[in-house]
């Protein structure tokens, strides 16, 4: 348990996922959790388990000890230049979980001297199954270690340099979708060869379960894993030589290197 009041500014996905994971995990009572939105109706859920749910972005701020920032990147600016004043730079920390918003700019936007991390998490956040990597300024190191902690206690953190924030982003947030079209695509082919629908998508995700936890728990390389599988002239070698002519592993590489070209060019 932190014991530290966290205003989540910007209740959508995210923030709400940050929310969910932060009281699943015990981290926080629901009592310590402002979250903030204009339209408060959609946070019902969080505010049935007594999470405060505000619409005053100010009042939520000057009362925290955190403040955990999951606006779109296109309102941060004007939404926190309004702050301002709200912000503590003493007893103060802010998190920032936008895309593509730098910790220059948070400090320009906010106050000289603010602890300022950003964190990317994924959606995963909601079951503490997240990877967030993590980046900061300002911050003391015990600072530092609250951050780490709050987000271990939402699945595996690592910290990394901010030019990475971009890659981070990519790889780890935007790669959830890109893992579940894979599992999406995967239960259509499931269904084509004979499965119901409900069977397919259970065969898939434990599949997909079984292949990650083989890399994090066992630490294995992926191709010393597919050797395993693929069988001299067997079924596992062909399907996976005719993904590859049709180009699996080429537009997987293509579309991670375009949504970074679309975070960097806009
Ligand atoms: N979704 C994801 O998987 C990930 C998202 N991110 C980043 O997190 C951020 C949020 O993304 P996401 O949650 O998907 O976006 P959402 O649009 O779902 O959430 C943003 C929320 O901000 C609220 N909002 C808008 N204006 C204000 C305001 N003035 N005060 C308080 N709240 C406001 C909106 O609610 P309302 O209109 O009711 O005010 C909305 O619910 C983005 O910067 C994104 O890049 C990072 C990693 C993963
Ligand atoms: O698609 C997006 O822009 C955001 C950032 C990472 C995940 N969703």
């Amino acid at each position: 348990m932190s014991g530290k009041k966290i205003a989540i500014i910007g209740g959508g996905n995210l923030g709400s996922a940050i929310a969910k994971g932060l009281l699943k995990s015990g981290f926080s009572k629901a009592a310590e959790i402002t979250v903030t939105k204009r339209n408060t109706a959609t946070l019902k859920d969080l505010k049935d388990q007594g999470v405060q749910v505000e619409s005053d972005n100010a009042k939520a701020i000057s009362q925290a000890d955190v403040v955990v920032v999951a606006l779109k990147p296109y309102n941060v600016k004007e939404v926190l230049s309004e702050l301002r004043a709200s912000f503590d730079a003493k007893k103060q920390i802010l998190i920032s979980v936008v895309t593509g918003v730098f910790l220059d700019d948070l400090e320009k936007i906010t106050l000289p001297g603010l602890p300022i991390f950003r964190a990317m998490p994924n959606t995963a956040i909601a079951i503490q199954e997240s990877i967030t990597c993590i980046c900061g300024r300002n911050a003391s190191e015990e600072q530092h270690q609250y951050v780490q902690k709050m987000f271990d206690q939402l699945g595996v953190s690592v910290n990394i340099d901010e030019k990475l924030m971009d890659a981070a982003t990519v790889l780890g947030a935007c790669g959830i979708a890109y893992a579940l079209r894979f599992i999406r695509a995967s239960i259509q082919g499931g269904i084509e060869i004979g499965f119901d629908a409900r069977t397919a998508n259970l065969i898939v995700a434990q599949t997909v379960k079984g292949a990650a936890e083989l890399l994090i728990k066992e630490k294995r390389h992926p191709e010393e894993e597919i050797d395993k599988v693929t069988t001299p002239k067997g079924c596992t070698i062909a399907g996976l030589n005719e993904m590859e002519h049709q180009g699996f592993s080429s537009s997987l590489i293509k579309g991670i290197t375009a949504s970074m070209d679309k975070i960097i060019k806009g």
